[in-house]
């Protein structure tokens, strides 16, 4: 699914006007229609609904909105917020056919004191084009105050929230729903804006197929379908060596489970075989808890330089998988740096791994093209440097991508996955119940394996961070988000890969 900027969405919205063709009063019908039916759907009709409306197409969205509800016998309340002195059409049709007389807000203490009922925000949408300052700002503060007692539905985008820049400088309506039309808009998939849209629900009305088809974004979300399109089943000839060979380099004392933990989520992606190379200290516990894995170890409690030679000498493995557990031992740096310069397949690069690249950087040069790098905030801030604010962090994930030829899958929730492109896809899938020590390692074993057996880095990793994702929210189902553990996340594999077949 593609994601647009304000700009596009204003063509899309003409495109549509032109070519289905509708008029453009009857599209808003189409959009306030949606929104009064999901509104009638979650809240009952003894519920009153406050509509905060501006003078721009956002504000006639809501009187159109105020209209349905009020014929669908709810009471309604409007209030115009006299953002502008302009109002457009489109608001001032749906202002003659408001059947109800609304309230003039010019200053934030005119804002009523609302303890029941619902409150909806159509006061600004993608129009925006200044951050929110001065009396308005005191509105909005206003009206989050509520938030505590009452639900408040923003339309479109909370208002105030730029959508495709940081709204740092603007103040901006916290919504508990945000009611969106069509597309995900940037914004809302990151985490400064998570206390803002709160859960979106996304409304289709009707905007034209061929623009959106046509349109081009460098902003995707990957979706079912799209990880149905990537997915191939096995061949029924296949035997073990059809599936790739896997090299996983991961633990260290103390944390062999992640080692674990990785070598399970690789064996549960298909691969057809896995080595791991351990440190000592982890001989026994990989040949117990996971007997499909063949062991290799270091005779150290770290890891040292001696696993390059080993790839030097056995150059079987189709891909390698680096990092969970690691450790930043001088001599695990070392035989990074060695195995670097040794192998140069398409590889997983993740947790302590990269972080001895942050320490020494002139090691990304040498990282195979098209390998997937899986930091989170802190490695990545680690590794590319700290930026002022989320949006110039996406820049830099882009930049980097393309500058070393990489996949860097930056984690979390809508982790984003920029490709050497330069086109960046988030992934839907996953739940906070994901936010527990092993998740990213599973993630690691998973994308190993996908690589392992043939996918395309490309393929591995969206692919991968959507089944990672969508497992982990079969556990949170079955186990809850607090009692899953990342172990779990394992465990729902299976069911996960059934459902892809289309
Ligand atoms: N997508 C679609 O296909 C469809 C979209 N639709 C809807 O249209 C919405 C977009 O409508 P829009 O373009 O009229 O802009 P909107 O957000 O109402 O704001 C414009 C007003 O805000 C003002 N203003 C701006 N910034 C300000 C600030 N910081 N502080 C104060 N004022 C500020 C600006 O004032 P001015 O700059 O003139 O002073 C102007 O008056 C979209 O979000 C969706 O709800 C549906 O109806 C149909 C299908
Ligand atoms: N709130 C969330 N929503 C969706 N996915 C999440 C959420 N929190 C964590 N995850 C996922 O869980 C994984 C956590 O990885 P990471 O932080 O590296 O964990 P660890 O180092 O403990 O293995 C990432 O893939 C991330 O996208
Ligand atoms: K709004």
């Amino acid at each position: 699914m593609k994601i647009l900027s304000a700009q596009q969405i204003k063509a899309a919205d003409a495109y549509t006007i032109a070519n289905e063709p509708i008029s453009s009063i009857d599209l808003m019908e189409r959009a306030a229609s949606a929104c009064a039916q999901w509104i009638s759907a979650h809240f009952s009709s003894s519920e009153t609904v406050h509509i905060f409306c501006g003078k721009g197409n956002n504000g006639g969205d809501g009187l159109a909105i105020a209209r349905l509800l009020w014929e669908q016998d709810y009471k309604v309340q409007v209030y115009i917020v006299e953002v502008s002195l302009h109002a457009t059409d489109d608001f001032t049709a749906n202002l003659e056919k408001l059947p109800i007389q609304p309230q003039y807000i010019h200053a934030s203490h005119e804002v009523p004191s609302i303890t029941t009922g619902i409150v909806v925000d159509a006061i600004l949408g993608t129009g925006l084009n200044r951050p929110v300052e001065g009396w308005l700002a005191g509105v909005f503060h206003h009206i989050n105050n509520l938030q505590q007692q009452i639900p408040i539905l923003s339309i479109d985008v909370p208002s105030g929230m730029m959508i495709d820049s940081s709204s740092e400088k603007s103040t901006c309506i916290h919504a508990r729903y945000t009611l969106s039309f069509e597309v995900y808009k940037l914004g809302f998939l990151l985490p400064e804006n998570a206390e803002r849209v709160g859960e979106i629900v996304l409304l289709p009305i009707g905007l034209h197929p061929e623009f959106l088809q046509r349109e081009s974004t460098p902003y995707h979300i990957v979706d079912a379908a799209m990880v149905r399109a990537l997915y191939q089943p096995r061949k029924s000839f296949a035997h073990k060596g059809t599936y790739g060979h896997a090299l996983l380099i991961a633990g260290s004392y103390g944390k062999i489970g992640a080692a674990v933990l990785s070598a399970k989520a690789c064996l549960r992606s298909g691969v057809g075989l896995l080595t791991t190379y351990l440190p000592s200290c982890g001989y026994n516990i990989m040949q117990t808890s996971v007997p499909e894995a063949m062991c290799i170890t270091d005779p150290r409690n770290e890891l040292s330089m001696q696993f390059y030679t080993l790839v030097q000498e056995k150059q079987q493995y189709n891909t390698i998988g680096i990092g969970p557990g690691l450790g930043t031992d001088v001599s695990t740096a070392k035989g990074l740096e060695k195995l670097l310069l040794q192998y140069k397949q398409a590889m997983v690069i993740d947790a302590d791994a990269l972080n001895i690249i942050s320490q020494y950087p002139r090691l990304l040069d040498q990282i195979p093209a098209n390998s997937i790098l899986t930091p989170h905030p802190k490695e990545f801030e680690r590794l590319f440097g700290a930026t002022s604010n989320q949006f110039e962090r996406l820049s830099l994930l882009r930049e980097k991508a393309v500058q070393y030829k990489l996949y860097i899958l930056l984690k979390g929730k809508f982790s984003a996955i920029a490709c050497p492109d330069g086109v960046v896809y988030f992934n839907s899938t996953g739940n906070p119940g994901m936010a527990t020590g092993g998740s990213g390692d599973v993630l690691t074993g998973i994308l190993t394996g996908l690589l392992a057996q043939g996918y395309q880095s490309k393929v591995a990793v969206l692919l991968g961070a959507y089944i990672h994702g969508a497992a982990g929210d079969a556990a949170a189902e079955q186990l809850s988000q607090e009692a899953m553990v990342a172990g779990d996340i394992i465990d729902f594999l299976g069911e996960i890969f059934k459902k892809l077949p289309n």
